[in-house]
């Protein structure tokens, strides 16, 4: 498969390397050096974009893929408030976007645990859930996606809880998130739910990257050919 890179930092390059090993080509590499790289007939013969830059430049990114029509893969965070404009273009335009705020199989498998102990918390009031995540220092935004993910795995499932917030519960209803940034921390996630006399808590701490590169390579396999808003749960059976 003909893959292009947007975003060529630790992500881009750990997809490289995974892409390379399982067979593909990588027909071009866009970073913030050459953006007019974007515009290539290179970039144009790509099967698929895999898209990892920043929340600030994502969006327009995925303007420039639906543009020269490549598919785009994208894991970049941060930029989901416009993530409605992005569905309504895949179906009444047909373009095609997979997105996923974790592409590890391992965080996938933590975030249907998550809905799952969720649910079962829903019946008891006694425990109160809080959540922390922990990354490198370069990372720009807090709190990650995947967290905000987990966040809302809970939020549909226990009833007695409204939205999450950024470090402090103001109100009962609230999950406080905690953002801790550390060292080069490639990604821990802990959800705890603690009541008078015991503390329950799941945890997933990845190891490198290349749990979430192999996954994004793996969705762009997936993705190439299809059409419309594609996700972990198209592509996953539990
Ligand atoms: N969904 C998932 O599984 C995962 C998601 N992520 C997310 O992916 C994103 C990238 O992470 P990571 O690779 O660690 O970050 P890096 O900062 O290492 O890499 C981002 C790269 O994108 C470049 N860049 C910035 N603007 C543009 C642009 N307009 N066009 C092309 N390239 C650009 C940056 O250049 P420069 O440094 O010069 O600005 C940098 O090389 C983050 O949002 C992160 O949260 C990360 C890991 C897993
Ligand atoms: O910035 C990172 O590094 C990561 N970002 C994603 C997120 O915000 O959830 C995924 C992973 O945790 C690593």
């Amino acid at each position: 498969m003909k893959i292009a890179l947007i975003g060529y930092g630790k992500m881009g390059k750990t997809i490289e390397q995974i892409a390379l090993g399982r067979g593909h080509q990588i027909v071009s590499i866009v970073d913030i050096n050459n953006p007019e790289e974007i515009h290539s007939d290179n970039f144009k013969s790509a099967d698929v974009a895999i898209e990892f830059t920043t929340p600030a430049t994502a969006f327009n990114n995925y303007m420039q893929c639906f543009a020269a029509g490549v598919p785009v893969v994208s894991g970049t965070t941060g930029w989901l408030d416009r993530v409605g404009e992005i569905k309504e273009m895949c179906e009444k335009e047909g373009k095609t976007f997979f997105y996923a705020s974790n592409f590890s199989i391992g965080v996938n498998i933590f975030f249907a645990l998550n809905k799952y102990l969720a649910k079962i918390m829903n019946n008891f009031p006694a425990y109160d859930v809080k959540m922390m995540e922990t990354h490198h220092i370069h990372k720009l935004d807090a709190p990650s996606g995947t967290a905000i993910t987990l966040a809302e795995g809970i939020l549909e499932n226990v009833d007695r809880k409204e939205r999450w917030t950024l470090e402090t519960a103001e109100k009962a209803t609230d999950i406080p998130i905690h953002a801790i940034r550390e060292g080069e921390v490639p990604g821990i996630h802990e959800i705890t739910y603690e009541s008078d006399v015991d503390t329950i808590s799941i945890k997933h701490d990845a190891k490198s990257r290349a749990g979430f590169a192999l996954g994004a390579v793996v969705a762009a396999e997936f993705t190439a050919g299809k059409k419309g808003f594609l996700g972990m749960d198209d592509m996953l059976k539990f």
